[in-house]
C-alpha cells in the first residue's frame, strides 16, 4: 500500500446551497474546476457535451435537474406543476440515449412526484429522491466494490476500458471500485487503462482518478489491448455497462467488445460490473439499446485539429454491444449473476420486488 495520505478518491457531484455543483470531466486532466448549475439547461447541456459523463453520473445529475427545475415552477395547480415536470423529464431524457440509468433516475422521480397532494409536497420530495438516489449509488458500489474483490486478485494484472469510476458515480465507481476499495485495505493492483478513443476517457479520467486515489495505473491505447494481455500477463478485464438487457447484453463505451472478444481469444475472464439501476428489464436483447452517434469532429479532429480529410465519411458511434455469452459475470450490489443470464437476472429481480 502506499502511505501517502494526500491521496484520495475524486468524486463529481455535489448538492449544495440549491445548486448542482459538478466537477468538468471536460477540462480533466489539465484542470480540476468545478461548475455550479442552477437551470435546467445547464444540467442538459453538461450531460450533451460530457461535462459530467457515466451512466450512474448522468443519472444523478438528471435527477437533481429535475428537482432544480421543478422548485421555480411558479404554479400552486397540481395538474400544470405535473405537466411542467413532464415536459421537463422528456427534455433530460434527450440529452443521451444510451445509459438507462438517466430514465430510471428521471422517472422515479416524475412517479414519486405524481404522488404528491401539493405543489410543495412534491418539492420538497423531489429533492429528497435526488439526494436518495446519490446516497444509494454510493451505496451500491461500494457493495460492487466489495463482490468484484471475490473475484479479482490484487496479485494479478486487470484492464479496463474508459471511465467507470468513482466520478462516474456517486463514489467508488463500478469497474474501478474494487481497486479503490483494495486500497482502502492495504491492497494494491496493476491496472492498465486503454486510453478510449475518441474522447479519452481512459487517459484523461480513468489514469487521472487512479493516480488520485494511489493505484498503480497504467496507460495504453486501444490497439495495445492485445499485445499488452499478451506481455503484461493481464489475468482480467472489467468495465462498467451503460444498459444490460435482460439476456445479459451489456453496452458500454466503444471498444469494449473487441475486448471481450480478446478476452474470449485469451481465456481470461471478462467482467461487467453495475449497479441494479443499469438494468434494462423492458428490453429482451441488446439489439434494441438505442446507440448514440455523436458528431463527425470527434474523431476528424484531435484537440481541434483536423486529423483526417475535411471531407471523411465518418462513422461514430460511442457505445457497442457485448452479447451476454462473451461475459463472465455480472457483479452488482445484490451479487454476482452468472450466464445463463435471462434466467439469473429475472430470479434476481424477482427476489428484489
Ligand atoms: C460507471 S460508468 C459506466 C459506463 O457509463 C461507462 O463505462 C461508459 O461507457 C461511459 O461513457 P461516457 O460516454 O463517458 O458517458
Amino acid at each position: 500500500m502506499n502511505a501517502n495520505t494526500s491521496f484520495h478518491i475524486p468524486t463529481s457531484i455535489q448538492w449544495q446551497d440549491n445548486r448542482l455543483s459538478i466537477l468538468n470531466q471536460q477540462e480533466l486532466p489539465h484542470k480540476e474546476e468545478y461548475l455550479d448549475l442552477f437551470e435546467i439547461e445547464d444540467v442538459f447541456e453538461a450531460i450533451l457535451t460530457l461535462k459530467v459523463r457515466g451512466a450512474p453520473a448522468i443519472g444523478i445529475a438528471g435527477a437533481f435537474g429535475l428537482a432544480m427545475a421543478a422548485l421555480k415552477y411558479e404554479t400552486d395547480e397540481l395538474g400544470v406543476f405535473f405537466s411542467q415536470l413532464e415536459r421537463d423529464k422528456e427534455y433530460l431524457l434527450s440529452s443521451r440515449p444510451t445509459a438507462v440509468n438517466l430514465s430510471w433516475a428521471l422517472e422515479r422521480l416524475y412517479h414519486l412526484a405524481l404522488q404528491s397532494s401539493s405543489v410543495n409536497e412534491a418539492k420538497t420530495e423531489l429533492l429528497h429522491e435526488a439526494i436518495k438516489i446519490q446516497a444509494e449509488d454510493e451505496d451500491m458500489c461500494r457493495k460492487i466494490g466489495e463482490n468484484a474483490l471475490t473475484l479479482l486478485d490484487p496479485s494479478h494484472p486487470v484492464m479496463t476500458i474508459c471511465n467507470a469510476g468513482s466520478i462516474a458515480t456517486a463514489k467508488y465507481g463500478t469497474a474501478l471500485a474494487p481497486f479503490h476499495i483494495a486500497m482502502e485495505k492495504g491492497k494494491q493492483f496493476k491496472v492498465f487503462a486503454c486510453e478510449t478513443r475518441p474522447l479519452l476517457q481512459g487517459a484523461r479520467l480513468t489514469v487521472w482518478e487512479l493516480l488520485k486515489s494511489g493505484v498503480d495505473a497504467t496507460l495504453i491505447t486501444d490497439s495495445m489491448a492485445a499485445y499488452t494481455i499478451q506481455e503484461k500477463n493481464i489475468k482480467a478485464i472489467i468495465v462498467g455497462a451503460d444498459r444490460i438487457a435482460r439476456n445479459g447484453d451489456t453496452a458500454n463505451k466503444i471498444g469494449t467488445f473487441g475486448l471481450a472478444l480478446l478476452a474470449q481469444a485469451f481465456q481470461i475472464p471478462f467482467y461487467v460490473a453495475a449497479p441494479s439501476s443499469t438494468f434494462d428489464l423492458s428490453i429482451e436483447t441488446g439489439k434494441e439499446i438505442p446507440i448514440e452517434e455523436r458528431k463527425a469532429e470527434e474523431i476528424t479532429h484531435f484537440s481541434g485539429i483536423p486529423s483526417a480529410p475535411a471531407d471523411a465519411r465518418v462513422f461514430n458511434p460511442a457505445f457497442d454491444v457485448t452479447p451476454g455469452h462473451l461475459i463472465t459475470a455480472i457483479i452488482t450490489e445484490n451479487g454476482i449473476l452468472k450466464p445463463d443470464y435471462k434466467d439469473s437476472i429475472s430470479q434476481l429481480f424477482s427476489e428484489l420486488q
